[in-house]
């Protein structure tokens, strides 16, 4: 399917418990094709090129489904966004059980108190035998990292590794180098010319999986393969048609050995799937294929005109570029 039909594309909004990514609430498009559905939600800051991927990975969920899992379940970490220590406590000990929780860290007008504020009272939440890892996207210089890197590691009672503490692959080499703490690349993965650039640089030790902006399960699973490092599965903020893609991909990766980024329905005030999955003891089922969204939600959920318009605007732009591409 290259263009589907209008009346198979719905446009959603849903807000956001809290500020993510300086976002207050998520919209995106969902497409029906043979298989199933599909999420088709890049970012407004992702262009039109960089949308394609995100297209392609909406198109495979829709019309191919996804490779056979081999694990039921995946364990996933709660994603504590940059809020006051109370609230991240409140996060941590409503997430179902997560025993690892990914903290964000460098948001602008914060200072490093707050912040270790909010990874004390993550500690404090998920008792000693938890795991805390941190995201700073790539907001740090190599100077500033390796300076807040031993502070908030004392803060938080041990990192597990901290995520794109800076922007540059050889500034990821460098912190690399020079931190005890293991270092995992996001952006310098999902916004890369070429993913395998960071790993072929030895400039990480865990790389960031997002699969909608990879292009679909299929694309990841053949990264991770060619990475030869092991894989963490983060969720673009999507609805729960997107992450269920997330999990397909969680589920059929040789080895898991990290919680992934998956449990980010959390963060929504609503969803557009009738009875999402819940986190139990720290875990998201895998789904047997993709999820569908329910009629009565996607009406509550509907964008208004102007966003509508401006969705299958974007996507007429996106499946052109593809045509061309597939040309
Ligand atoms: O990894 C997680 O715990 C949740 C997903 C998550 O943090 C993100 C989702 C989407 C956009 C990103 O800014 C953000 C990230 O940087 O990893
Ligand atoms: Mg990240």
């Amino acid at each position: 399917m290259s263009a589907p039909s209008p009346t198979d594309l719905h446009v959603y909004r849903v807000g956001l418990r809290t500020r993510f990514r300086g976002l207050t609430s998520r919209d995106g498009m969902l497409v029906r094709g043979t298989a199933g559905w599909g999420e088709f939600a890049p970012f407004w800051d992702y262009d039109d090129a960089a949308a394609l991927a995100w297209w392609r990975s909406a198109l495979e969920a829709a019309d191919e489904g996804w490779p056979e899992p081999v694990r039921p379940s995946v364990p996933v970490n709660v994603t504590v966004p940059a809020v006051d220590a109370g609230t991240a406590h409140t996060l941590v000990t409503g997430s179902g059980g997560c025993r690892t929780a990914k903290v964000k860290v460098a948001e602008a007008g914060q200072d490093l108190a707050e912040e270790i504020a909010r990874l004390e009272a993550v500690r404090d939440a998920l008792g000693p035998g938890g795991a805390i890892r941190i995201d700073v996207n790539g907001r740090w210089d190599v100077a500033t990292a390796l300076a807040r890197l031993p502070v908030l590691d004392r803060a938080a009672g041990g990192l597990e590794y901290v995520e794109q503490p800076c922007a540059t692959v050889p500034e990821l080499a460098a912190v690399r180098r020079a931190s005890d703490v293991p270092v995992a690349a996001d952006e310098s993965v999902r916004r890369a010319q070429d993913p395998l650039a960071v790993a072929r640089a030895g400039a990480a030790d865990v790389l960031v999986l997002k699969v909608a902006p990879l292009g679909g399960v299929r694309a990841c699973l053949e990264l991770a393969e060619q990475a030869g490092l092991p894989v963490v599965v983060s969720s673009a903020l999507e609805s729960s048609v997107g992450l269920a893609a997330g999990l397909a991909l969680a589920g059929a990766l040789p080895e898991l050995p990290y919680a992934c980024g998956l449990a980010t329905a959390q963060l929504m005030l609503d969803d557009v799937v009738a009875d999402p999955p819940d986190v139990t003891d720290g875990e998201l089922p895998v789904p047997s294929g993709p999820v569908a969204p329910a009629e009565d939600l996607l009406a509550r959920h509907v964008a208004d005109p102007e966003l509508d318009r401006r969705w299958r605007t974007r996507l007429d732009r996106v499946v052109a570029l593809a045509a061309q591409e597939d040309r």
